[in-house]
């Protein structure tokens, strides 16, 4: 059977000399979920609509279920559900109207539009919330009807974009349970954007991290994390420290690598990062830059990010979001 998703070497410049995809490679295969891992501006948006057939590429060549997005994009579209970030429900209806119209809209039939709405509606824990206007609907809720709206016509490929933002954590974990179980139940391939690394972490079997409109790392989250041996040591100053007494002092120290000084936080590997902190420490005070805060985990997927992209994922970020600044740093998806 052919994959859900094969897109290779997408290009997409838009104008302004802004180069969204260089090249970009995923592939995603029936019943799996991919995460695409990115911050703002990494080219995710741009990957998706290229998908989802609203944006041609400039260069590459993409296939949904089999179907080339550009030869095919009538037949991409009946195969695919997308959950974008805005909601697609009309506020005014209730969610059963909502789901019943969306069934309408893609031909089906009344009673059978009907009885699909039922079916989603009782898939998704909305019984309670069918009759009643969905601008009474809390966040959560909303978005459980979103992704049933998404799926209505029964696609085998379903877009979520960034999924849980702006939820409250019950809702983000009752909805990250839906996603996996749509995964695995129904064998529903799902690209999921996202720039909360633990939600990355958590649903996707596979990730892809987009920095600058290219794959940069793929593979497990497991299997990513498990390529940075060792430790993560983080350190940090109540301001930015002079860096060449800290590089002096730490590159003194056997054990500990890939030096990384973003401002007053660093970060940096140790095969035994508990044994190694006494001498780090003693080492900065001794040099004059007595660091603050010290912390050792395992490494998350921040530090994976940071190898691959060179940066911090919440400094890569250009517009700076709360969310993804506000993913702690060494504890973000540490085991
Ligand atoms: N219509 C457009 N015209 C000009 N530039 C665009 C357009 N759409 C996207 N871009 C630029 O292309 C780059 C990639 O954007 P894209 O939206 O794909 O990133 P993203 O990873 O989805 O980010 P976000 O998480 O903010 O959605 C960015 O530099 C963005 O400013």
């Amino acid at each position: 059977m052919a994959h859900a998703i094969e897109a290779d070497g997408l290009v997409k410049n838009y104008p302004g000399d802004v180069r969204a995809l260089d090249g970009l490679s995923i592939t995603l295969g029936q019943g799996e979920i991919l995460g695409l891992l990115g911050p703002n501006g990494a080219g995710k948006s741009t990957t998706v609509k290229i998908l989802t057939t609203l944006v041609r590429p400039d260069a590459g060549t993409a296939a949904v279920a089999g179907h080339d997005v550009l030869r095919r994009p009538d037949r991409v579209r009946r195969v695919i559900g997308v959950v974008s970030q805005r909601s697609g429900a009309d506020p005014e209806a209730t969610g059963r109207e909502n789901l019943v119209l969306q069934a309408r809209l893609y031909g089906t039939g009344g009673a059978q539009a009907r009885r699909r709405a039922d079916e989603l509606l009782e898939r998704f824990g909305l019984g309670e919330a069918a009759s009643r206007k969905v601008k009474t609907y809390s966040g959560g809720t909303r978005r459980r009807l979103d992704v049933a709206l998404g799926l209505v016509h029964r696609p085998r490929v379903l877009f979520l974009d960034e999924p849980t933002t702006g939820l409250d954590p019950e809702a983000r974990a009752s909805m990250w349970a839906e996603i996996a179980a749509l995964a695995g139940d129904e064998a529903l391939a799902i690209l999921l954007t996202t720039h909360y690394l633990d939600e990355a972490d958590r649903l996707a079997r596979r990730l892809a991290i987009v920095d600058r409109g290219g794959v940069v790392a793929e593979g497990t989250p497991d299997a990513l994390k498990g390529e940075l041996r060792g430790d993560a040591v983080h350190l940090e100053w109540g301001e930015t420290p002079e860096e060449a007494p800290v590089r002096a002092a730490l590159g003194r120290l056997p054990g500990l690598r890939d030096v990384v000084l973003d401002g007053p936080r660093l970060s940096a590997r140790a095969d035994d990062g508990a044994a190694a902190v006494p001498a780090v420490l003693a080492a900065l005070d001794q040099a004059g830059v007595p660091a603050a805060a010290v912390t050792v985990a395992r490494p998350s997927l921040d530090d994976v990010y940071l190898r691959y992209a060179g940066r911090r994922f919440a400094q890569a970020d250009t517009a700076g979001t709360a969310d993804a600044a506000a993913e702690p740093a060494a504890t973000g998806g540490a085991r």
